[in-house]
Formats: C-alpha cells, structure tokens, sequence
C-alpha cells in the first residue's frame, strides 16, 4: 500500500476527546454482542475498529450512533443536539458560514439517530445506502438537510427564505462532491456509478451534516486495490479538514496504514488497544484469528507487519 510521506503525518494525540464510551454493553437475549467496550476518540484521530467476523465491531458502531440504545454503559460526546440553524440571507448566501461547530463538553448522547446527527456524528453503513434512483448532487443534499430551516409550509411556499437555503445548500453539494473527487458525476444517478464512486459520495453525504466525527463502516468492502488507495488518500484528506474519524475494517493492511490508534474486538470484548505498531505485533490479535476460518485476515495481520517496517524503513532511511 502506497502512503505518502504527506499523509502520514503524526496523530494529534493529547487533542481534546470527541467521543468517549464507557462500559458500552449490547445484549440480544441471551447474546452479549458488546461486553463493557470503553473507546475514547480526540480531535483529529484515526481510529481503526478490528476483529474477526461476529466480533461486536457493528453493533458497537450502532451503539454509538444511536441506531442501539446500549443495555449498559454510556456514550458522550463533544456536542449537544443543535436545532437547524436560522438561516440569515448572509448564511444562506455563504454555505461556509453554517459548518462545524467549535468543540463542547462531553455530554451523553440520547440513543436517537437522529439526535446524533444534529450533534456532529455521521456514518456510513456496511452496505451502500443511497437514494438509487436520485443524482449524486440529490443525495448530498439529502443529507444536508438537517442543516436547513425551513419548514414545511416555507417549504411548500417556495418563498425567498426557501430559495436561499435550496441554493446555499446545492453550493455545498457540489463543494462536498468536489471534496470527494466527485466533480464530475454531479448528475449521474447513483445507481449508475460504479462501486467505489457509490462508496464515495456515502462519505459526501455524511460530511454534508456537517459532523465533527464520521464513523465509517468497512468503507473499502468490494474494492478494488486503486479505490482502496483513493479511499485511505480520502479518509487522511477528512482527517487534515479537522474531522475525527473511526473505521471498522476487514482489510488490516489498510487499517494499519492509515490509524493513529487501533481497537481490536473479540467477542464482544476489547482485546488490545493501542498504536497500530503495538496491536499488530501483539500475539493476541494474530490469535484471535486463529482457527476463525478468517486466515485471509490472519494472514494479513503478518503481511501488515511486513508492510509497515518496510514504511518505518523508507521513513528512516529518508
Ligand atoms: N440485531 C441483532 N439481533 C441479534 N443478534 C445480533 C444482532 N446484531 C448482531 N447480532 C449478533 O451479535 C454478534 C456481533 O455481531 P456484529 O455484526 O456486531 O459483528 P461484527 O464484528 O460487525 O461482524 P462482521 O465483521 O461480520 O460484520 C454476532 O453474533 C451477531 O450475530
């Protein structure tokens, strides 16, 4: 995997945390899918989510976001549901006056999906979830709409107030599918782009909530080694844009590669945490895909070591 000197730049580690876990359990009946996973994420981190199929990676995620409510533990987070902002014509006419806000203080999340959205926090799903039917410009501004004002009925009136906002929030679609090499397929319906284009605008249509964390969700799943590389490039370009970022992922060379920080599942339970370096060399990880069935993974895990002191070798040599 190529990395560039550029995009590795060091973890803003010591950054104040965004996100912070505590003790998140999920129980199916009688199945333990998360037993007490603590995960604390800074400003401007990468944190890869690893471990074999059935691990609790998922409906960990779900937890966080709000699609579960955890039957134990608590999830806080650095910002408070906001109500859409009132759109003056200044805001409307200048789409970068509505993004992110400055961090708060960790406050617990209501178990709402959308409640997480309005705070900050946007995902994308394991399997592509767009609108297939709609452009790719559409879908963006889908996902730019808990960001509006209007409501219904100015919205039916159509009146000046709904004609800024429609025209701040198309601007922003287009600075978003810009954002995520996406110029050109403006118009092209979702369900005609290819694979890793569909990948892509997911992540525009998350940004476009304006978020302070996005937590992706295998976001390479069934690409090939070229998007591969243009998704770790995207995901270290959000980064640098001041986003913090968690990755659940399959493919460990790729995690390895582009995380500040690394949580591997077992289980249900946290493993090993800690810097890509340490989790890749620890026994237990490569254990744990032992005799899972997954020996492409585990085969990986070694690879990935290879990899990396190849990297700290170039980078030591330069
Ligand atoms: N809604 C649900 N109801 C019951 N059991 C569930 C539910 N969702 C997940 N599980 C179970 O919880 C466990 C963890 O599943 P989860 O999907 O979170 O794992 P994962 O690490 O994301 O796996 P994969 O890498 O295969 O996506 C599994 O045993 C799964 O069958």
């Amino acid at each position: 995997m190529t990395v560039t000197d550029t995009q590795r730049q060091p973890a803003r580690t010591g950054g104040q945390p965004v996100l912070e876990a505590s003790g998140v359990t999920m129980r199916f009946g009688g199945l333990l899918a998360v037993n007490n996973v603590n995960l604390t994420v800074r400003e401007g981190e990468i944190v890869g989510l690893i471990g074999p199929n059935g691990a609790g990676k998922t409906t960990f995620f779900n937890c966080l976001t709000g699609l579960y409510k955890p039957t134990g533990g608590q999830v806080r987070f650095a910002g408070t549901p906001r109500k859409a902002p009132k759109a003056t014509r200044k805001q409307a006419d200048d789409p970068e006056a509505v993004r992110v806000e400055p961090l708060g203080a960790l406050t617990p999340l209501p178990p709402k999906p959308r409640a997480v959205v309005r705070a900050g926090m946007a995902r994308t799903f394991q399997n592509i979830r767009l609108f297939a039917n709609m452009t790719a410009l559409e879908n963006v501004m889908v996902g730019r709409y808990c960001r509006t004002s209007s409501g219904a009925l100015t919205s039916v009136l159509r009146g000046p107030k709904f004609r800024r906002e429609e025209a701040a929030t198309r601007a922003r679609a287009q600075e978003l599918l810009d954002f995520v090499g996406l110029s050109k397929s403006t118009e092209h319906l979702a369900r005609n782009m290819p694979y890793g284009d569909q990948r892509r605008l997911e992540i525009a249509r998350a940004l476009a909530t304006d978020p302070k964390l996005i937590l992706l969700d295998e976001p390479t799943a069934g690409m090939n080694p070229q998007e591969t590389r243009q998704a770790s490039d995207l995901i270290f370009k959000i980064r640098d844009s001041g986003l913090s970022v968690v990755v659940i992922e399959h493919d460990m060379r790729f995690i390895f590669n582009l995380c500040d920080r690394v949580l591997c599942l077992v289980r249900g339970e946290a493993l090993v945490e800690g810097t890509p370096h340490e989790v890749q060399s620890d026994p237990r990880v490569i254990e744990a895909y032992i005799g899972t069935g997954e020996e492409d993974d585990e085969d990986e895990v070694q690879d990935a070591h290879v990899q990396d002191t190849t990297v700290a070798d170039e980078e030591g040599r330069s």
